[in-house]
């Protein structure tokens, strides 16, 4: 018997979003324009995958999670999430997702953090015990124990935002969607929200999709990135792999006994730039550093030799374009 074709947990097909922009020009006239958010996407996310979504502003990141939760409806395509069309159940879907807008907060602004939480206890209707012991995982977890008596306006950014990831969990949804969860936390704040995105979905086996700007979010929590620019879908695969995409180069770091000429006799590297007897010069991310290094030792007095390797931030910002001397500039 054929093994039976599983639909992935979330898909898109060609997936479009157009907002159209009404404006008064004058007195009379007025003028239309169309903007495409979110221009014919496609993709699966199976269940249990923590993904990253990421782009520049105004990319169509936020369009897309709209339309994932149900709040926006499609212009064109499919989607399907745990095989239910958002905007038509948007109800019945919302007791399988959880969704998390780090620039706004779903918690009430004048309650104690734990009122809030009885608020969703029976907005969700949660039986008491799956209740008590999601909320007490998510107290224990994410170190929220002083906080329960404290009115939400009175917590900290970083206190709101772990307040809030617990809300969106208490119903044990199978998918949550993030939107810029450590936007403006401090480096231990963020580091808490991660270890326990890491543990939920390691234990859980809740599916994550994730924007961010942060790209260590990224690096730390995803198996796979899709990259999103003008509402199209640019990259999907690991994050390791858009090096690759972004054509982005290493530098050899060379340091000499003394001050010299630009290196500009090996071949396979490009001088940059020097400071005294340091000199920079780039090599492509893909090729080895290693005959780099025979050739620049065979031929100069050396010091000290080390390859700094690009990071993503700058291999998305070279994605993204800017002139050759901008992306070159970007890797200084
Ligand atoms: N309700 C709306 N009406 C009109 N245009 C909109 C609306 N929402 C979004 N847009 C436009 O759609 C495009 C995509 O916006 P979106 O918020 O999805 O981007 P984003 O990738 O989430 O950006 P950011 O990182 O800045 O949050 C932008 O050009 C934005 O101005």
């Amino acid at each position: 018997m054929p093994a039976p074709v599983t639909e992935p947990f979330i898909e898109l097909e060609s997936l479009e979003k157009t907002f159209t922009i009404r404006r008064k020009e004058g007195l009379l006239k007025r003028s239309k324009r169309e903007v495409r958010a979110v221009d014919g996407i496609s993709f699966g996310v199976e269940r249990g995958e923590m993904v990253g979504y990421i782009g520049p502003n105004g990319a169509g990141k936020s369009t897309t999670i709209k339309m994932l939760t149900g709040i926006l409806t499609p212009s064109g395509g499919r989607l399907r999430v745990a095989g239910i069309d958002p905007a038509r159940e948007r109800t019945r879907l919302a007791q399988r997702i959880g969704v998390v807008f780090g620039q706004r907060t779903s918690l009430w602004w004048d309650l104690p953090l734990k009122d809030s939480y009885g608020l969703m206890h029976r907005m969700y209707r949660i039986p008491d015990a799956r209740y008590r012991e999601n909320l007490d995982r998510c107290v224990e977890l994410l170190d929220l124990g002083e906080l329960l008596d404290v009115p939400v306006r009175q917590l900290s950014l970083g206190q709101r935002m772990r307040g809030d990831v617990a809300a969106a969990l208490l119903h044990d949804p199978e998918v949550l969607y993030l939107d810029e969860p450590t936007i403006g936390l401090d480096v231990v704040s963020k580091g808490r929200v991660r270890e326990f995105l890491r543990e939920l979905n390691a234990s859980q086996g809740t599916t994550v999709l994730l924007t961010t700007h942060d790209l260590t979010d990224i690096e730390q929590l995803c198996s796979r990135v899709m990259v999103i620019d003008h509402g199209k879908l640019m990259y999907d695969g690991k994050p390791a792999g858009l090096h690759a995409v972004g054509e982005s180069e290493r530098l050899l770091v060379v340091d000499l006994e003394r001050e010299l000429p630009p290196i500009e006799d090996v071949p396979g590297a490009r001088f940059v730039r020097s400071e005294g007897p340091r000199q920079y010069l780039a090599f492509p991310a893909s090729s080895s550093a290693a005959p780099l290094v025979a050739a620049v030792a065979a031929a100069y007095p050396l010091v000290d030799l080390s390859v700094r390797e690009p990071d993503i931030e700058a291999v998305i910002a070279k994605m993204y374009g800017g002139t050759r001397e901008e992306r070159r500039e970007s890797l200084m």
